[in-house]
């Protein structure tokens, strides 16, 4: 299952004896080009080992540029999300229509090598029925015990071995944990039981096995965005983000770490209602609703700051720019259009609004697409938090949910250094954020890093078991 360049070599590397030290990083030839053939792509540039106080974690071997791809890895186990199920490939979670040719009776692969290659778990799977398992899932809001599904008709196939996640660190699991995770198991066996499998080949499906993986699967799990390629991508994708519960707004900022309670009074209470009051918006929400748009709305917003004085039309000039398609340009047109329109309905004048113009409209929403946070508030009560876990379940953003092997070992940083991403498929890409020294360890961030100090650490102590000690954390910013 890992990509050639990851066999061998890598888990040799990955596996150091036990007591190799941090400093063993900085001396390792691993990662350079001296053993890689002409025909194999050089092994990536980095090193499993432990850390001083995050067990282990993943150091350079050397120098890496801002922006470099670091490496990719094929998930051990994936699965879609249950609304995601139509409408992605069944196993690599690649966006395919419907009616694709390699349709097998309720689920699409993309091609015939993902048709083939799921054969292994597709065969046994399809022989249940599990719309038990996924009733009872759906209704509290489960993703987990679908990659349990998969892994054990994976094992019962034979393609992988019961013990396969074994490697990877278990969260801590309570009393009710298990209590719940009984009932799953309960649901999962009688679905096999029921197709016909007999007891010897179920002899792995018990308690401790189903435990075991999803104690893994929770901590390890990466729950799998697209990234966006297409326009039509980005506008399916801000659909799904304006529709979903879970976001209340957005917003730009320029060094959010000092923007304080001042600058927010600045911006935010004075100046720019009294122009937005005047304004019929009415034509311009029903066009952004339909279209799921959001960024349009900051696009006002700012607008009217300009014209009440409170900020300059340059404001966002510093911030870096997207490369925007002639396609997106005209879809700004009609925006535009809207956007002055209202403005002029309300009785502006051309001088006014001489900064409203394709260049100054471009440019800012070019900016606001790189720049933009989503806000997300964390919940506050358990009900909150239901809402929250329904909201991301259904949210069209996620296509699915994947376990892989070495970026398992990457360890958490409020401020890190490298992130995760997938453009296409379940294949994840490992990339550099900034220029990382070799020797130094390579973390990404698994929670939204734009929460405050306690949020982030409530967050990853409940979510993930473990105190954060990122250098963010420890200077309590
Ligand atoms: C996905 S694993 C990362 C690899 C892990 N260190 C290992 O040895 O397999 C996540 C676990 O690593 C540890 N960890 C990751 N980031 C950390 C951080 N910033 N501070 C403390 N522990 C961390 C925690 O034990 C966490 O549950």
């Amino acid at each position: 299952m890992l990509p050639l360049h990851l066999s061998k070599r890598f888990v040799q590397r990955c596996f150091p004896p036990a007591n190799r030290l941090l400093t063993s990083a900085t001396t390792t030839t691993t990662g350079d080009r001296r053993s890689s053939s002409p025909n194999q792509p050089p092994p990536p540039p980095i090193q499993v080992l432990l850390t001083e106080s995050a067990g282990r974690g993943v150091f350079a071997t050397r120098s890496i540029e801002p922006g470099q791809l670091i490496h990719t890895a094929k998930p051990l186990v994936s699965h879609p999300s249950i609304s995601s199920v139509d409408k992605v490939c069944y196993l690599c979670l690649k966006n395919t229509p419907k009616c694709s040719e390699f349709q097998v009776e309720k689920v699409v692969f993309c091609s015939e090598e993902c048709r083939e290659q799921a054969k292994g778990f597709y065969e046994v799977e399809k022989e249940a029925d599990w719309s038990a398992l996924i009733a009872y899932c759906r209704t509290r809001g489960l993703k987990y015990p679908f990659l349990a599904k998969r892994l054990a008709c994976m094992v019962i196939s034979g393609v992988t071995s019961a013990e396969c996640l074994d490697i990877l660190q278990p969260a801590r699991l309570s009393a009710e944990m298990i209590s719940q995770m009984e009932e799953e198991l309960c649901l999962l066996r009688g679905a096999f039981e029921d197709s016909g499998m007999n007891d010897k080949q179920l002899t792995f499906l018990n308690i401790e096995w189903y435990a075991g993986v999803l104690a893994r699967i929770r901590i390890n799990a990466f729950r799998i965005e697209l990234a966006a390629n297409a326009y039509e991508d980005l506008l399916a994708l801000a659909a799904a983000s304006v529709e979903s519960e879970a976001s209340v707004g957005n917003a730009v900022y320029m060094l959010p770490s000092f923007y304080n309670h001042d600058c927010g009074k600045t911006l935010y209470s004075s100046g720019f209602y009294e122009v937005e009051k005047e304004a019929d918006w009415s034509a311009l929400i029903a066009y952004c609703r339909t279209r799921g748009l959001k960024y349009p709305f900051l696009a006002k917003r700012l607008a009217c700051m300009v014209i009440s004085g409170v900020t300059s039309a340059e404001c966002l000039d510093i911030l870096q720019p997207a490369r925007l398609s002639v396609e997106m340009i005209s879809q700004m047109e009609e925006e535009l259009c809207l956007l002055r329109g209202a403005f002029e309905d309300s009785g502006m004048n051309d001088k006014q609004l001489t900064f409203l113009n394709i260049e100054w409209y471009a440019g800012v929403l070019a900016r606001i697409r790189i720049n933009a946070f989503r806000i997300e508030l964390a919940a506050h009560s358990y009900e909150d938090l239901l809402a929250l876990a329904a909201a991301s379940v259904e949210s069209e953003a996620s296509v699915g949910n994947a376990v892989y092997m070495l970026p398992s070992f990457y360890n958490h940083d409020c401020d890190p250094n490298t992130h995760i991403v997938w453009v296409e498929n379940v294949e994840a890409r490992l990339k550099a954020l900034r220029e990382i020294e070799a020797g130094e360890e390579l973390r990404i961030c698994y929670i939204d890093a734009s929460m405050d100090r306690d949020a982030r650490q409530n967050l990853l102590s409940k979510g993930f078991g473990f105190e954060c000690n990122c250098p963010r954390c420890m200077s309590n910013d």
